[in-house]
């Protein structure tokens, strides 16, 4: 199948790959000459496990090609993907205008009937504009499906090559049916359904997802306070196939480009209609402060931070990306400032994306965790990269000014830090060695 993808960020760019990879003839396309460029020389410009070594071999075989050129590439298509960024508006609500501009461009450029996908996650109702402003500047005819991506960054090409389903929400059979071929080869599990429960299927399964995170992060807490093991707790809950183990994993709260942003524009999209998501406002606002658990341990273990050296490993919002957007670990870091503490910031690869901080005079940037953590009064794990789970323990220890260990994610356990003298602090686990300065204080 003739397939063009516009956009070439991670769900357009991992898609294209992949559909490329299943044989079709793929066009990607983007209005970012540089991004382009860097494409065509074999550049990929996301970190992406297995990603560069599929577009390498789609490359090779004629499958895959990129262009800034919008209008010859839809030309081209049968097949015409929406997957540009619908990033949040400054009230929570989706910008739209980037899946619109690229609608007025496909009505523009249309020359035969071809079906429009919208992969870009869009609230309810989108679809239907983007037909209209579609219909509006062409004669010709063509059908439009929703049909939202569920891929996880760190393993997106695994995630679309083996997806649990694929959701396609169009009104057209024709449409359907020639989606349903070009999915077939994925998966058996194709869900038709109309446009705007695809739509909301998309919103419904990541609040959903954010909402087990937020509740296992409040037993988390519950669990410090009682002296119960979150994740003992964790495994026994998801024995039951009725929860399932999966998004059970308490930490440092979620972040990245799309919990975040998809959790708030579905609270608009129900205020919208007036009704009032009660259960999803209470997920954002338990996720907005379960990153300052760090900083209520570090004040437990440390008291003033004032002056404190206090090693951040990773920015990252999860490992194996290179993504910082809505990461928790930058608010742990500017709230780390505020209080005048000296941050000694590492992370394997997410490093340079941490622009909004890049300059600040007081951050030490370090290029290893044992780096970061010299003379440390504290070392705080807020991404688990394999690198940091498999610190030697000892060293550690030695390099560190105060052997006191904050884990922001349960990366280690207790028997590993039972020989050694870290007072550790994990999330809804009991404590280590921990003889809290502000307790003491207290009492
Ligand atoms: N990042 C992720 O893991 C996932 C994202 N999504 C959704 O997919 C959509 C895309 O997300 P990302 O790939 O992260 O976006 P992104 O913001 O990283 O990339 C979007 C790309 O579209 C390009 N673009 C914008 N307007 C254009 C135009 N008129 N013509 C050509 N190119 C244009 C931009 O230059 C940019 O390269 C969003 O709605 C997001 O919520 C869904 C599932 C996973
Ligand atoms: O719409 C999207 O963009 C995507 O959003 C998420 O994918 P992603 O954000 O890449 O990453 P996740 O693995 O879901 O992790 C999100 C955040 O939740 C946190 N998390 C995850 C799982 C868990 O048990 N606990 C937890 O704190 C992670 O650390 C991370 O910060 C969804 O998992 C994808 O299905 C969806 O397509």
């Amino acid at each position: 199948m003739k397939i063009t993808v516009i956009g070439t960020g991670y769900v357009g760019l991992v898609s294209g790959v992949c559909y490329a990879h299943l044989g079709n003839e793929v066009i990607c396309v983007d209005k970012d000459v540089q991004k382009i460029a860097t494409l065509k020389a074999g550049v990929i410009p996301i970190y992406e496990p297995g990603l560069k070594e599929l577009a390498d071999a789609c490359m090779e075989s004629g499958h895959l090609q990129y262009t800034t050129d919008l209008g010859e590439a839809i030309q081209e298509a049968e097949v015409v993907i929406i997957a540009v960024g619908t990033p949040p508006l400054p009230g929570g609500g989706a910008d739209l205008q980037f899946v619109e501009a690229v609608a007025r461009e496909i009505g523009a450029n249309l020359n035969g009937y071809k079906v429009i996908v919208v992969k870009s996650t869009v609230p309810v109702g989108t679809n239907e504009t983007v037909e209209e402003i579609i219909a509006r500047h062409t004669i010709h005819a063509f059908d439009i499906a929703s049909v939202p991506e569920f891929l996880r960054e760190g393993t997106a090409v695994s995630d679309t090559l083996n997806p649990d389903r694929i959701v396609i929400g169009t009104k057209s059979d024709k449409a359907a049916d020639r989606l349903s071929e070009l999915h077939k080869p994925l998966t058996n599990q194709i869900v038709i359904t109309d446009i705007r429960s695809a739509e909301m299927i998309k919103y419904a399964s990541n609040a959903f997802l954010a909402t087990k995170i937020s509740f296992i992060n409040e037993i988390a807490n519950l669990c410090e306070k009682v002296g119960a093991d979150v994740t003992e707790v964790a495994g026994g809950m998801g024995l039951d196939k009725r929860i399932g183990g999966s998004f059970l994993k308490a930490g440092i709260g979620y972040g990245g480009s799309c919990f975040p942003k998809d959790t708030k524009a579905l609270i608009q999209i129900a205020g919208n209609v007036e009704y009032d998501f009660k259960l999803l406002k209470s997920v954002v606002e338990v996720n907005n402060h379960q990153r300052f658990g760090v900083i209520d341990k570090l004040y437990r273990a440390l008291g003033s931070l004032q002056g404190k050296r206090i090693a951040i490993w990773g920015l990252a919002f999860k490992p194996d990306t290179d993504d910082v957007r809505e990461s928790p670990a930058i608010e742990i870091v500017e709230r780390l400032l505020e209080l005048g503490a000296v941050p000694a910031v590492t992370d394997p690869i997410a490093m340079s994306n941490f622009r909004k901080l890049i300059n600040h005079p007081s951050i030490q940037w370090s290029a290893t965790a044992l780096e970061a953590a010299q003379g440390a009064d504290a070392v705080c794990l807020l991404t688990e990269w394999q690198d940091y789970i498999q610190v030697d323990l000892r060293k550690l220890e030695q390099v560190m000014a105060r052997p006191i260990l904050i884990d922001g994610r349960n990366a280690y356990s207790t028997k590993q830090l039972e020989t050694g003298r870290f007072a550790y602090y994990p999330v809804g686990r009991p404590a280590l060695n921990n003889e809290d300065i502000a307790i003491h204080e207290m009492i």
